[in-house]
């Protein structure tokens, strides 16, 4: 695969850069760009890795990354755009960003593979969705999904449904987090310690998904098996369902996916 450039090494790119050093990578393989010098010096004296400027670190790349947020990225691609040429892969880690708008921006017949990314890639957790551009061939493909699968599971999906990717799997992380942060706060009303009620809570989500993982069993069934008629389980579902949290669920979803396509509309 060649050097790797990870462009914009803010959260994203930080964690696929340490998916990447915990799969065996060699460092020596990796370079990274950070706007901030303190930020670049950061990761070069945690993870040994070189830090260099946009352009230098797109002459020096196989394949490079582009991390950097949904509205930075014009002036990226502009800076690096003539470094590159139909030998190196591009993939984009970015929200809303269509192979298309990059594709117009960069040398023609650059590979470009877009994905979307999680944060629990942090702890090899991660799940990302991967659609290759029109000049990225299976190989292409399958270089960038294993960049990805250093930290976690990798699908493919047409890019006409990386919106809803980024809806579900994307932001997903942070639905989560919210309901963990609601179910600690019930506890302590309920007049539980709060370092008691983050375990109860913790475990339970970590319970509930390995669960869900590994009996492969529909969450219907496995919420039927907890909920015992006329018990304490159907009394809380039925305050959620009065309170159309599962409508909620469904209508955030959507404003997710509607943000992600208004991102895109900048770069169409
Ligand atoms: N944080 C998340 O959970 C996810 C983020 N993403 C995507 O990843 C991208 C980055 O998001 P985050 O890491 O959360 O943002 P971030 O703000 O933590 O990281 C972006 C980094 O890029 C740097 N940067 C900006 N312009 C630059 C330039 N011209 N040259 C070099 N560095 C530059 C910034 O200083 C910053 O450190 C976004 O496009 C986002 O849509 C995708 C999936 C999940
Ligand atoms: O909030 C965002 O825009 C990014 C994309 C998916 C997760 N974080």
């Amino acid at each position: 695969m060649g050097t790797v450039a990870i462009l914009g090494a803010g959260v994203m790119g930080e964690t696929l850069l340490s998916g990447l050093v915990r799969s065996g990578r060699s460092v020596d393989d990796l370079v990274v760009t950070a706007r901030r010098p303190e930020r670049a010096a950061d990761l070069v004296e945690r993870y040994g890795v070189r830090a260099l400027s946009n352009v230098e670190a797109a002459r020096a790349a196989d394949t490079v990354v582009l991390v950097v947020k949904p509205q930075d990225m014009a002036l990226l691609v502009e800076e690096i755009s003539d470094q590159l040429s139909p030998g190196n892969l591009v993939v984009s880690l970015a929200a809303g960003i269509p192979t298309a708008w990059l594709e117009a921006r960069l040398p023609a017949g650059v590979a470009v593979v877009r994905v979307m990314p999680n944060t629990p890639a942090l702890v090899d957790q991660g799940m990302a969705a991967v659609s290759p551009g029109r000049s990225a061939d299976a190989a292409h493909t399958e270089e960038a999904s294993e960049l990805l699968r250093s930290c976690g599971r990798v699908v493919q999906v047409a890019e006409k449904h990386q919106d809803a990717v980024t809806a579900i799997s994307g932001s997903g992380p942070a639905y989560i987090f919210y309901v963990v942060e609601a179910m600690i706060e019930a506890g302590v009303v309920l007049g539980l310690p709060r370092p008691t009620a983050t375990e109860l809570v913790v475990q339970t989500l970590f319970g509930a998904a390995t669960m869900m993982r590994e009996t492969g069993q529909h969450p219907t069934v496995l919420r039927e098996q907890v909920t015992s008629p006329g018990g304490t389980t159907a009394a809380a579902l039925r305050q959620l369902d009065d309170h159309k949290v599962r409508a909620a669920f469904i209508t955030a979803m959507e404003a997710a996916a509607n943000r992600s396509h208004e991102l895109a509309s900048g770069h169409e």
